[in-house]
C-alpha cells in the first residue's frame, strides 16, 4: 500500500524562549500521529536529563563519526558543543506516514530548510528581550559568561525569523502550544491528503 509521508515539522528558536517547555507540553497530550526526533549532542547532561530520553549522549570523537557517515539530517555546533538529527529515525517516520517533530536551534533548522523545503518551520518567539533574559537566568542552568553568549546568539537567531513559515508567540505556555496546535492541523489540511482521496475514490467510481 501507498502510504502518504509525514509531516516535518521543526520548532527553532532562541535558547530559552521555551522549546523545550512547549515541546513536552505539547507530547504530554495525546498526540496519535506525532513523534519526537530524540538528538544527538556532546553536551553532558544537566540534573535529571536521561540518555535516550532528552538526547542521546555522544563523545565528541563519536559524534564527529556521525557526520562523517552521513547518520545526521543536520548538525550545528551551538555554544562549544555538536547537537545533531539522527536521520534514521526521521526518514523511517516519514516513510511510515508518521509526522516528526524536531526541536532545534536556527543554524539546524535552516540546513533542514534546504533538504526539506517541504517541512513545516515555526520559529518560537519570547515576548521581548528582556523576557528572553530572564527566562535564561531563572533557568539557573548557565554561568553568568553562558548567558551572555546564549544572549548575543539570541539576537542573531531573531533576525533570521522571516525565514520561517509561521513566528510562534510564546507568552503563555498553554497559548504557544494551542497556536502550534492550529498550525499543524490547518497544514494537514492545506496538503490536501482528503482531496487526493476522493481523487482515488472518484476514478474507482
Ligand atoms: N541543530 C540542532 N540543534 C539542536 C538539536 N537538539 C537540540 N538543539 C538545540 O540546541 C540548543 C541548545 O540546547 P540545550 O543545550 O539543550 O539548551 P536549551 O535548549 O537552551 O535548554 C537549543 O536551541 C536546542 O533546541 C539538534 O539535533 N540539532
Ligand atoms: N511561556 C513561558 N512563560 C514563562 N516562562 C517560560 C515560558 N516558557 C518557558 N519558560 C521558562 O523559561 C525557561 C527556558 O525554557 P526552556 O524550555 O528550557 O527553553 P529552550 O528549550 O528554548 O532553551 C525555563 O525556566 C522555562 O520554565
Amino acid at each position: 500500500m501507498n502510504v502518504e509521508r509525514g509531516l516535518l515539522i521543526v520548532l527553532s528558536g532562541p535558547s530559552g524562549v521555551g522549546k523545550g517547555t512547549v515541546r513536552k507540553a505539547l507530547f504530554s497530550e495525546e498526540n496519535n500521529n506525532l513523534y519526537y526526533s530524540i538528538s544527538a549532542t556532546t553536551r553532558k547532561p544537566r540534573e535529571g536529563e536521561v540518555d535516550g530520553i532528552d538526547y542521546l549522549f555522544k563523545e565528541r570523537e563519536d559524534f564527529e563519526n556521525m557526520i562523517e557517515n552521513n547518520k545526521l539530517l543536520e548538525w550545528a555546533e551551538y555554544v562549544g558543543n555538536y547537537y545533531g538529527t539522527p536521520v534514521d529515525y526521521v526518514e523511517k517516520c516519514l516513510s511510515e506516514g508518521k509526522d516528526v517533530f524536531l526541536e532545534i536551534e536556527v543554524q539546524g533548522a535552516l540546513q533542514v530548510k534546504k533538504a526539506f523545503s517541504e517541512g513545516l518551520f515555526i520559529f518560537l518567539a519570547p515576548p521581548s528581550l528582556s523576557e528572553l533574559k530572564s527566562r535564561i537566568v531563572n533557568r539557573g542552568t548557565e554561568t553568568e559568561d553562558l548567558i551572555n553568549n546564549r544572549m548575543r546568539v539570541a539576537k542573531e537567531e531573531i533576525e533570521l525569523m522571516d525565514a520561517y513559515d509561521y513566528v510562534v508567540e510564546n507568552d503563555k505556555v498553554e497559548n504557544a502550544c494551542s497556536r502550534i496546535r492550529s498550525i499543524i492541523t490547518a497544514e494537514h489540511c492545506r496538503r490536501d491528503r482528503i482531496s487526493a482521496r476522493y481523487k482515488k475514490m472518484l476514478e474507482v467510481e
